[in-house]
Parts: C-alpha cells; sequence; structure tokens
C-alpha cells in the first residue's frame, strides 16, 4: 500500500517517498503569540499531529518542528496596551499554547524555535541574499527583491504579471514602505528600528526580521536545506509560504521542501475563523463545553483540506460520535481480563491503512473505528445484560486491542480512569527533577529549542514548570 498525498506545489496526488528512507522531516508554520488559541489553530494542530502519528505509525522516523513567531506587530500593539514587553507577552501565550495542546491531546514538536532565538540565522541568511543580488537593503530596511527569483508564484500559481495588473501597476502610498520598495512586490526581510520598539543589532543597523524570513531560516537550521513535508494552513499558501520558498530556494539552490501540504479553514459563517477579525471561539471556552477528544474528532471528521464551518450542532455530533467510540474503548477495560494478548486484526488494520493512505482520509479510517466500537458496544450490552455475547470474546478481544491501536494512532486515546482501570500515578517525581536539571542545563547552553522541548514535554505529562527568580524551577502537577 502506499500513501498518496495531495501536493499544493504540484496541484496532484503523488505518491510518498522521503529523501531518506524511513525517516521524515516535516515542518509546521507556527502561532504568532498573543492571544489565546482558537479553533482554527486546534484545527492545525491536531491536523499535523495526527499525520506525524500516522507517519510514525507506517514506520517512519519524524522529525517534527513548529515555530513560534514571538516578533510581529500584533504581540508588539498587545504589549504597548498592556504596558509590558513584546517578550512577556510571547511567553504568555506560550505558556498558553502548551496547556492548550495538551488538553487536545497534541504531541510536543521535537523543538520550538522562535524568531527571537534564531536572529543569527536569519542574518546570515538576508546576508547571503544581499550577496547573491536577491535583496536590497533601502533605508535601514532590506527588501527581497521578487523579480529576481523566475521561479515566484509556482507555489501559489500567481503570477506577478497578474497581481500587478490587480494592483494597477501603483504602488501604494498608504503604506509607509512602499516608497523604500524598487517594485510594489518585494517584501521585508529586515525592518529598520522604530524608536521605543525592541531591536537587534545588524549589518544593516538596528531593526528586526520579516516574518517570512524566519521560518526559512528556521528550516535550514533545524532540518537542513531541503525537508520532506512543509505543512501549514491554507492561508499561508500565499504569500508566506510562497515567500519562504522564494528566500530559502534563491539561498541554497535546492527544492525547500518536496511536499507542501495545507489543511483547511475553520470558518465562521463563510469566513475565517481569526484572531484579527475577531470572530473567534478560544480552545478554553471550547473545552468549558466539550470533550477534547469531541473536538478532535470534529477535526477528523473533516477531510482535512476542506473548510469547516465551525457550529454548536457539529460539536454535538462529534461529542455522540466521541461517545460510542468511548463505550467501544471501555469494553476491553469492562469485560477482558487485563492480562489477555495484544493481538490485532490486521484485515482491519488494512482497511484502516488503504482510507487514510489516499490522502489521510481520516474521516475513511474513523469509519472503521466506528465499525468496530459499534459492535462493542452492542456486545458489552448482551455481557450486561444477558450474560453472554453473539461472537467468541477472544476475536472481541482482538477487535478491542486494533480499535484501541488505530484510536491511538488518531489520537484519540481515552484516559485509563474513564475505562474503569487503575489510574496510573503519572511521572515520577525523581524523573520530573531529572527533566528540570537536563532544562536548567539546556537553557545555560542557550539551547532554548531544547528548554522549550523538555517543558512541552513534562506540560504533556499535566506538569507544569515555574520559572522562578535566581533560576530556581518549581512544578505542579495537574489536580494537585
Ligand atoms: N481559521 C483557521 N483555520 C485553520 N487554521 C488556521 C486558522 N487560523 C489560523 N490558522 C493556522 O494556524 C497557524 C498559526 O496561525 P497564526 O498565529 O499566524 O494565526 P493568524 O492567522 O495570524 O491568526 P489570525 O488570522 O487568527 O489573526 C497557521 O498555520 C495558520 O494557517
Ligand atoms: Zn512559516
Amino acid at each position: 500500500m502506499t500513501l498518496i498525498l495531495y501536493n499544493t506545489l504540484s496541484r496532484r496526488e503523488e505518491p510518498f517517498t522521503p529523501l531518506i528512507p524511513g525517516i521524515v522531516s516535516m515542518y509546521c508554520c507556527g502561532i504568532t503569540v498573543y492571544d489565546y488559541c482558537h479553533l482554527g489553530h486546534a484545527r492545525t494542530c491536531v491536523v499535523w499531529d495526527v499525520v506525524r502519528r500516522y507517519l510514525e505509525y507506517l514506520g517512519y522516523k519524524v522529525r517534527y518542528i513548529q515555530n513560534f513567531t514571538d516578533i510581529d506587530d500584533k504581540i508588539l500593539n498587545r504589549a504597548k496596551n498592556e504596558h509590558t514587553t513584546m517578550a512577556a507577552v510571547a511567553e504568555r501565550f506560550i505558556e498558553a499554547y502548551f496547556e492548550d495542546m495538551a488538553k487536545l491531546g497534541v504531541r510536543p514538536a521535537d523543538a520550538y524555535p522562535r524568531a527571537t532565538h534564531t536572529l543569527d540565522g536569519i542574518k546570515r541568511l538576508v546576508y547571503e541574499l544581499e550577496q547573491k543580488g536577491y535583496a536590497y537593503p533601502s533605508d535601514g530596511d532590506v527588501y527581497y527583491s521578487v523579480r529576481r527569483f523566475s521561479d515566484y508564484g509556482k507555489l501559489s500559481g500567481r503570477k506577478l504579471d497578474d497581481l500587478q495588473a490587480g494592483a494597477s501597476g501603483r504602488v501604494e502610498t498608504d503604506d509607509p514602505e512602499a516608497i523604500k520598495k524598487q517594485d510594489p512586490f518585494d517584501f521585508a526581510l529586515w525592518k529598520g528600528a522604530k524608536s521605543g520598539e525592541p531591536s537587534w543589532d545588524s549589518p544593516w543597523g538596528q531593526g528586526r526580521p520579516g516574518w517570512h524570513i524566519e521560518c526559512s531560516a528556521m528550516v535550514k537550521e533545524q532540518l537542513g536545506e531541503t525537508i520532506d513535508i512543509h505543512v501549514g494552513g491554507s492561508d499561508l499558501i500565499f504569500p508566506h509560504h510562497e515567500n519562504e520558498i522564494a528566500q530559502s530556494e534563491a539561498a541554497t539552490g535546492k527544492p525547500l521542501a518536496h511536499y507542501w501540504l495545507h489543511n483547511g479553514m475553520v470558518k465562521v459563517a463563510g469566513e475565517k475563523m481569526s484572531k484579527s477579525l475577531g470572530n473567534f471561539i478560544t480552545i478554553r471556552e471550547l473545552l468549558a463545553k466539550y470533550d477534547p477528544l469531541a473536538v478532535r474528532l470534529l477535526i477528523l471528521g473533516a477531510q482535512y483540506r476542506k473548510p469547516i464551518d465551525f457550529s454548536d450542532e457539529g460539536l454535538q455530533a462529534a461529542t455522540n460520535g466521541w461517545h460510542t467510540l468511548q463505550e467501544g474503548l471501555s469494553f476491553g477495560y469492562k469485560h477482558l481480563p487485563p492480562d489477555n494478548p495484544a493481538i490485532t486484526d490486521q484485515e482491519l488494520e488494512n482497511r484502516f491503512q488503504e482510507a487514510v493512505n489516499h490522502d489521510f482520509n481520516f474521516a475513511g479510517g474513523l469509519a472503521v473505528l466506528f465499525e468496530i466500537a459499534k459492535e462493542l458496544r452492542k456486545e458489552g450490552n448482551n455481557l450486561t445484560h444477558a450474560g453472554k455475547t453473539d461472537s467468541n470474546l477472544a476475536q472481541l478481544a482482538v477487535k478491542w486491542h486494533t480499535l484501541v491501536k488505530l484510536s491511538r494512532v488518531l489520537g484519540l486515546e481515552m484516559a485509563a480512569d474513564q475505562g474503569e482501570t487503575p489510574v496510573s500515578e503519572g511521572i515520577s517525581a525523581a524523573d520530573i527533577e531529572n527533566l528540570i536539571q537536563q532544562r536548567t542545563e539546556a537553557k545555560k547552553a542557550k539551547n532554548y529549542a531544547e528548554s522549550d522541548r523538555i517543558r512541552a514535554e513534562l506540560k504533556a505529562q499535566g506538569i507544569t514548570l515555574i520559572d522562578q527568580p535566581g533560576g530556581v524551577t518549581k512544578w505542579l502537577r495537574e489536580g494537585d
């Protein structure tokens, strides 16, 4: 069975072949941290979390990187309004991100690079582009010259000349950057410092990086010049991903990514759910009303490239679906001896794979899970009310193990306490202290990717770290 993916770059379905057999490098454009995450962000994070889990289920070793954009006008504005710093706002919402995603069962990435931790790489890349003639300084800023890159538009299918016609070929006079650009479609790689705003030293003077360049620098630093899969929401195809390609490929002369995959938007009344538009529901608000796994099911029930229209009815239907799965998942905990052998049904797994292998058709995979869950629910009722089942218990045990295994692939694990099995104590205090020690050392070595990863790893296990003055880190276990 071959995994087939729809590649935005080629606009068609292609068999998936990684650069190095058995290994997949994957980069996801993450959150601009100036507010709580909403259901749209949840969709992006859950979809790519499940793609990563599925690739691992197929036997690939996946290195998965997701960034935090922690330098941005929107973060600065919030900091100004709250009389605090950009770093403090970013830190607060990064923390909130980890809390929300842990609740949704999103596994932590292997590293979370941030713009503020990648400045050397960003400056090197801007310098390289300038040396190669793709970038020019202008009054403290540095711009990318899109017309120098002949492949510009290859991802989005937009042609500069059509764009130009759309913009009447005129320079917009209300854009203060416009007069600094040689061409209206050039974009900023580096922006000169404005007074009162955070800035960094550079060959072009004090300033800060533009948005697109950070991802090009992070991909290169974390995964190399060419990666297997670059993902993000479809709203990023143009200009963000188009610009990433222009920057990276002009610098290296190599393809940035072989497969470009994009998830559809969560919409509200036909419009993108968006922080900027204010039409959003935060993950926190949602989880006050709905089970996190119902939210996951809502997301996985739709083809990942299609839009989802947000509605309470949709979430209610997903909640009902989750209850059905839950009943199937509880069968083994209620009715099977704890030591029953973990054998799965290859034929059912094959059907699951056949569905999902076609461009991550998770809804098709879920249909197999529901079929098993409904049978187990029926047989559970038979056992409770008549003391016997229609089919033999050993066969049901195999189906149950299959359901548990495939649910895990989709991140739809049921907490053990919902299945009436002993509740696990979780990670030990000694292991937590050990990880805190490793994190302190990583921070000392300025390896922030590693220290963020350890924080996320602990968060996923319900442990919150509290950094105190003097380099002391305390911890709290959820529910204590
Ligand atoms: N409504 C949505 N549906 C699906 N994915 C989304 C949605 N909004 C943002 N994303 C995705 O979430 C990730 C992080 O987005 P980012 O923080 O840049 O949000 P944003 O688009 O700036 O926020 P907003 O538009 O809400 O102000 C990106 O991959 C983006 O494509
Ligand atoms: Zn990006």
